[in-house]
């Protein structure tokens, strides 16, 4: 029996708060009654908003729908839901038949513009009941007064009802006196009990959600009051539903009705992901989950049956301290309440929206249009209806490690990225209020201090999206040499510069510096804000020096998989963009990459296949040609493709900002990829090159290529048999570096090399990879450009150009654990009169720079990799 299983036999019902067209169609939704024990569905307008408006499902049913003469939205919404709730109804049947009607029920709920309209809403109710005409379907009514009063006209009438938005014990108990009454009234006129069916949805997340940001940092109350407050609502639940009143009703054949554990999905990453199943396990009650839940549960839940009437002494003494602390859970629960309905009501009108928006043509379809895969066409359909026959893309989404290997170290643990574009939405207030307050407390300027995965996406949104008026103008530092820190440093008004340390681990030695560096010149902690994970380094050093604000990260997301994250998002609202957008793109190709959609129809799951159907038929050079609006986003998912895919031997190497070339500058180890409008591939795909079109519709669709590219990079690290979300290598440059360091190594250095025979060594499939430990200026990026072009052109390799420390925490992993066909040229400086001591550290930037450029050649030399030393100038020579 798997966790779920174990949960339904603890008395509890699992239903899932999921609703879309091919969660019926494709059998989902009965395979998960079967294996899961799954036994209801909820919806909701904002599950519906996001099904019609960030999938394909409804593109066809719209267009039927519109051929047949349907043009209103609001119409076209209806015959399309309940179509959706009648096939739901029908999948569960079997439940409800087998439970003899005790189970096996689909929601559907009334639109939010009648939530304080009692004749309205008991009207439409009756309506839809009647016109659904299934014995399985419960009609949703908010918790508010009016919606009470409907509740019990509903039940009189024999309406089953599910009464949603629920905070408040107090106002739950009306909830089960209106249930009570309406039975009564059944009674009175001697109509049957047994087929009316209700329950009370009862939220839990977003209480504690709310009441956290009330208490003060590290109250031992944060994260305890939702489940408390559930608790005694499960009292209320068992005192309404037994005595003399109930007895008799339950003599006629009545049922009770069960609580439901509404918004269980974990919202702050610093909790379990399945604390609010966990916690409330008992008889006679549901537990809706968001599919992640679901997963989640199932993967790692623990079933201690009765844990809702566990420990609830201490529940009665949250209460006591809550109110010591002047809070009124009763108002929080009203002003929960009247967000609930706004919130409801908002995704109705997106709703309506979305469905106008596609009654024009469809806008999801053709999101891949191959130019010329050529000889790979072959290899990748065949990759594309493998995948449909082991179901990888629904196993990815279940967050089964054995999609890449049997151990599930460094995969379970680092699947998080699947949900962001779901769960993210939930803080985006949360960010623009910080930034709201930066702001306002005069912050101009801010500067990101991060490695990799912790400032490449945040590079990206700046540089592709600018600085939005009311933003912070940021910079990213991400080089320790000492003149790229003092420019940074001459650049700020730091002053008026709010830092922000970033890092996953809180333990990365170039931002930890930076760090110290930075705090040294200010030396007030309200200019700074971490961003990690929960328990990391960082975290205890923040909470140490009184940062501003510490944003914890959901410890399950790699730093190269953070895009969506806060690690992408808090910069993104610093320069003012409009994060809700850019989930919503990144929810829109979640979407489309859904566990239904098959084949080339899935533009992650065929962009994987085809990266690494390329990379095993020798074509591993990932060459990205990127529209000039897209242009800084090469460095993200280069990163993102190599630290991936880039070990055991194998992998695949991205090539970016290598201006196109000749059909006779490249060999045959290429593949093209252009993103964006782009001219001047013709001629490649004529000449046999595979060559792969990406749409993007604009620099605004950034979050559905981050989430793309993503889902992409762990398919195509499924193809090449590899776990990309691990990064093995990376610590043997880095122990190399800190042992110089230590040991004051620094004076063995084994000077310059001839670049002659190195070059001399290229041969067919063989890359050059630049690794310039000089000032990163545009200068010097352009005399590296010309000459990587040179190389490329006489040598008919592919070239690749990082800057140092920075490239090691991107492609340094692949240089290391990828195919060995590279040839590295570490670029230094002739001399550098500048060095910048690092504060609390016995040693300096400079001397931390130069024991990386030891460091990795000893890393490298040690696997046998082809390493050189030069300079700037030394190279140009030896190339131009
Ligand atoms: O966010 P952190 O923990 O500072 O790590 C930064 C980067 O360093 C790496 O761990 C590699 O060194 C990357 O994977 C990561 O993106």
């Amino acid at each position: 029996m798997n966790p779920l299983q174990r949960l339904h036999e603890a008395g509890q019902s699992i239903w899932v708060d999921f609703l879309r067209r091919t969660f019926l169609t494709s059998g989902e939704l009965s395979r998960l009654t079967r294996e899961d024990a799954v036994s209801g569905i909820t919806s909701n307008p904002t599950i519906f908003r996001r099904a019609v408006a960030e999938s394909v499902d409804y593109e066809q049913p719209i267009q039927q729908l519109v051929e047949h003469g349907s043009r209103d939205p609001r119409e076209i919404f209806y015959q399309m839901a309940l179509a959706d709730i009648r096939a739901a109804a029908e999948v569960l049947r079997p439940v409800y038949v087998q439970t003899k009607g005790h189970d096996g029920f689909v929601s559907f709920e009334l639109e939010p513009r009648l939530a304080h309209d009692t004749p309205g809403s008991v009207s439409v109710a009756r309506h839809l009941a009647e016109h659904i005409d299934k014995p399985n379907v419960m009609i949703k009514v908010p918790g508010t007064s009016e919606g009470i009063l409907a509740v019990e006209e509903l039940t009189a009438a024999g309406v089953n009802v599910n009464i949603t938005l629920l905070f408040s014990v107090a106002t739950y108990e009306d909830v089960a006196e209106a249930y009570l009454a309406g039975l009564e009234h059944r009674l009175a006129a001697g109509q049957e009990l047994e087929r009316v069916a209700s329950v009370a949805s009862f939220f839990v997340s977003r209480v504690d959600s709310a009441i956290d940001g009330l208490l003060p940092e590290g109250s031992p109350l944060r994260g305890q009051v939702a489940i408390a407050n559930a608790k005694q609502a499960y009292q209320r639940f068992l005192t309404v539903f037994s005595g003399a009143r109930w007895d008799r009703l339950a003599r006629a054949g009545a049922r009770v009705q069960r609580p439901l554990w509404a918004s269980t999905g974990t919202k702050n990453p610093a909790y379990s992901d399945v604390r609010y199943v966990e916690e409330l396990i008992g008889p006679s009650t549901v537990n809706t989950m968001p599919l992640s839940t679901l997963d989640a549960f199932r993967d790692h839940g623990c079933v201690r049956p009765l844990t809702v009437l566990a420990d609830l002494d201490e529940a009665e003494a949250v209460f006591l301290l809550l109110r010591e602390h002047g809070i009124d859970l009763e108002d929080v629960a009203a002003g929960l309440l009247a967000d609930g309905l706004a919130g409801f009501a908002a995704d109705m009108e997106e709703l309506l929206a979305a469905i106008a928006a596609k009654v024009k043509p469809a806008r999801l379809r053709g999101q891949n249009t191959p130019t010329n895969l050529g000889v790979l066409a072959p290899t990748v359909a065949k990759r594309l209806d493998d995948a449909a026959r082991n179901e990888t893309a629904s196993r990815i989404w279940s967050r089964d490690h054995t999609v890449w290997k049997p151990d599930a170290t460094e995969i379970s643990d680092r699947l998080g990225w699947l949900g962001l574009p779901e769960t993210m939405p939930e803080r985006t207030g949360e960010l623009q209020a910080f930034v709201r307050q930066v702001r306002a407390d005069g912050f101009t300027q801010a500067l990101l201090l991060g490695m990799g995965g912790s400032s490449l996406a945040p590079e990206v949104y700046r540089r592709v999206l600018g600085v939005a008026p009311g933003g912070v103008d940021l910079t990213i530092l991400d080089s320790t040499h000492p003149r790229a820190i003092a420019a940074v440093e001459r650049s700020r008004d730091l002053e008026h510069t709010l830092v922000v340390v970033s890092s996953k681990s809180g333990g990365t030695v170039e931002t930890l510096c930076h760090c110290d560096y930075f705090f040294a010149k200010t030396g007030r902690g309200e200019q700074f804000v971490a961003i990690t994970d929960p328990g990391s380094p960082l975290e205890a050093l923040a909470r140490r020096r009184g940062f501003r604000a510490v944003f914890l990260n959901p410890p399950d997301v790699g730093g190269r998989y953070s895009a969506l994250s806060v690690f992408g998002l808090l910069p993104a609202a610093l320069i003012g963009a409009d994060v809700a957008a850019i989930l919503e793109a990144g929810a829109e190709m979640a979407c489309a990459c859904d566990r239904y959609v098959a084949g080339s129809e899935n533009p992650g799951l065929w962009l994987g296949a085809l990266m690494g159907e390329a990379a095993r038929a020798g074509r591993d050079k990932l060459t990205l040609i990127l529209a000039a609006d897209l242009a800084p986003f090469g460095a993200w998912a280069e990163q993102l493709v190599a630290e991936s895919t880039g070990k055991e031997g194998t992998g695949i190497v991205p090539v970016v900002d290598e201006e196109l070339g000749g059909v006779g500058s490249y060999g045959p180890d290429r593949l093209f990829v252009a993103l964006g409008d782009v001219d001047g591939l013709s001629d490649l795909a004529a000449a046999g090159h595979p060559v792969a079109r990406l749409r993007v519709s604009g620099p605004e669709r950034l979050g559905a290529e981050f989430f793309r590219w993503e889902f992409a990079t762990a398919v195509a690290g499924h193809v090449l048999g590899v776990n990309p979300f691990d990064q093995p290598n990376v610590a043997e440059a880095k122990k190399a570096a800190l042992h110089i360091l230590k040991e004051r190594r620094l004076d063995d250095d084994p000077g310059l090399d001839d670049l002659n025979g190195p070059l001399g060594s290229l041969g067919r499939g063989d890359y050059v990879a630049l690794l310039a430990y000089i000032d990163p200026t545009p200068a010097n990026t352009d005399r590296l450009q010309r000459i990587r072009l040179a190389i490329r052109d006489r040598k008919h390799v592919a070239t690749t150009l990082g800057f140092g420390p920075r490239y090691l925490h991107s492609t340094g992993q692949l240089h290391k654990g990828g195919p060995d066909s590279g040839l590295f040229i570490q670029v230094v400086d002739e001399t550098c009169e500048l060095d910048l001591p690092i504060p609390g550290r016995p040693f300096s930037f400079g001397e931390l720079l130069a024991a990386q450029v030891l460091g990795d050649q000893l890393a490298l030399r040690r696997l046998g990799r082809r390493v050189a030393r030069t300079t700037l100038r030394a190279l140009e020579e030896a190339t131009l």
